[in-house]
């Protein structure tokens, strides 16, 4: 009788565990307790692709104690972001309690009028996509010259490329740029990597057994300490930035920020709605949301884009060819962009085939909502499986290979793709997508008009581009090259 009682027990368990809202989207639910975390290996978003082919491209997964809901394939990402996207906009609460900011912020009137004035700096409007060209454009010659001081001998670009990017953001929200020498930068760098090197799910899960497990395996507290260091250090330059602002000549973001922040009626109405809790803080999480959204992301991107041309040297001649014939001495413009299909296309396919972010940052829904007649509950944690669209064999011939030659057609000219969303859609995309864009390209074509890049002829084996560090972001391991002036 007791073992007849000990499986009704089990099984009673078992089914409370298995229990999902109604109608909500199908999949695993793994173990009581940890749910499918311990099945998610390094490469979640690859997990996530699997599953697809059994519960389909709307998938309820149980993670930890809570359902989430991945969606998989870009008809569904599309739907939900583009078409619901008033509903799938939100941002679930995890280590962020309290956080200001704008990456973190839950959909609503105060994310709006935060975005909106990102917009102003990091759109085609306000400051304007000239200043912010500009920016970038500015930053291209100590790139240059900081490669150039190690030309013809294996190195690390790691560090180079990190600068080139952190500085083009700096210019783009302080107005100013910081030597590559400075010491308090590169230590700045340090503490944003670490934020991205644990995993999406992992991140997000703060609860029950599964997050006394994270707090005593993983560095949380350096972790943390480290964020405090960059925040605090993001202040003290702040401080010292605003004691030489003149409202009559915007630098950037900063500046715009507490103009706007401080003229008459706006202020009066921002304070009245508690748009801002507190300025300071603030204007703080959101500085230290764009550089960490944007430096390892776009720094990465760019170390994928050289290791493609290292492996692929039939590509990086073609391209360079492409470069010097169209541009000579003429300075490299956002203009030029369509007279240089390869080299678009060459960008196109690395952000297609190393996908940065590949989950992206998880997204909630506001409201209770259908979506591919499955029921979603307001308030469930949504994440988007950017990489699972970006290897679709239905969408990409051989999604595994490197062949820039997809985004050309017969007549030679770029074809963007639809369907490669490396920074996601909808009213939550990546902020900062143009700024990006444009690193991207300015940065690689002065590198490459400027150097041949060559494996590192001491290490038998071309560096791995396969494998990247597993954490939120996908980036590529340390690896050296040479760049041959
Ligand atoms: C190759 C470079 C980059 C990639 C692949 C990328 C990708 C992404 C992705 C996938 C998201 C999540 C979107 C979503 O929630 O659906 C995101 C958000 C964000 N990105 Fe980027 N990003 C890049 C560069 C940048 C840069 C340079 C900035 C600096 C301004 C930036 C600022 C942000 C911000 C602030 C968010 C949060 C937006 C919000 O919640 O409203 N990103 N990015």
């Amino acid at each position: 009788i007791s073992a007849f009682l000990f499986l009704v027990a089990m099984y009673a368990i078992y089914r409370y565990w298995s229990m999902k809202p109604r109608n909500f989207p199908p999949g695993p639910t793994g173990l009581p307790v940890f749910g499918v975390l311990p099945y998610l290996g390094m490469r979640p978003e690859q997990t996530f692709n699997k599953w697809k082919k059994t519960y389909g491209p709307v998938m309820g997964v149980r993670m930890s104690k809570k359902d989430w809901v991945v969606l998989g394939d870009h008809s569904n990402i599309k739907l939900a972001l583009l078409c619901e996207g008033g509903s799938f906009s939100g941002r679930p609460t995890f280590n962020n309690k309290g956080r200001k900011g704008i990456a973190f912020l839950d959909f609503g009137r105060k994310y709006n009028f935060q975005r909106s004035l990102g917009l102003l700096v990091f759109s085609g409007n306000g400051l304007g996509k000239n200043s912010l060209e500009q920016h970038v454009r500015n930053e291209a010659p100590h790139l240059i010259e900081a490669v150039r001081g190690q030309s013809n001998k294996p190195f690390d670009i790691e560090n180079i490329v990190t600068n080139a990017v952190f500085n083009t953001l700096s210019l783009v929200v302080y107005g100013q740029r910081f030597e590559y020498s400075d010491q308090r930068f590169t230590k700045i760098f340090h503490q944003l990597s670490t934020r991205f090197h644990e995993s999406l799910p992992f991140a997000l899960t703060n609860e029950t057994f599964a997050g006394i497990l994270k707090t005593v395996f993983t560095r949380r507290n350096s972790k943390k300490r480290n964020m405090e260091n960059l925040e605090d250090n993001l202040l003290h330059h702040f401080l010292e930035h605003k004691n030489t602002m003149s409202r009559q000549t915007l630098r950037g973001f900063v500046d715009a920020f507490l103009s706007v922040q401080d003229s008459g009626i706006d202020s009066s109405y921002l304070v009245a709605n508690s748009v801002f809790h507190s300025k300071v803080d603030q204007l703080i999480h959101y500085i230290s949301d764009l550089f960490i959204c944007g430096t390892i992301t776009t720094a990465g991107a760019l170390r994928w884009a050289l290791l493609c041309l290292l492996h692929h040297p039939d590509k990086q001649d073609k391209m360079r060819r492409e470069i010097i014939e169209v541009l000579g001495d003429k300075d490299v413009t956002m203009l030029q962009k369509a007279d240089l299909p390869y080299t678009s296309a060459f960008i196109h396919e690395v952000c297609r085939y190393r996908t940065i972010f590949p989950l992206g940052l998880p997204h909630k829904t506001s409201y209770d909502v259908l979506l591919d007649s499955y029921f979603i509950p307001q308030g469930t944690t949504v994440c988007i499986n950017l990489w699972g669209v970006h290897n679709d064999p239905c969408l990409f011939d051989e999604p595994g290979e490197f062949r820039p030659e997809r985004h050309l057609y017969e007549d030679g000219k770029f074809g963007r793709s639809d369907y490669v969303i490396p920074f996601s859609v909808g009213p939550r995309h990546c902020l900062g997508h143009q700024v990006a864009s444009m690193m991207l390209f300015s940065h690689l074509v002065n590198l490459m008009r400027n150097f041949e890049f060559l494996p590192d002829p001491t290490d038998p084996n071309l560096p791995d581009i396969t494998n990247g560090s597993s954490g939120i972001l996908f980036l590529p391991r340390n690896f050296k090259l040479v760049a041959k002036a």
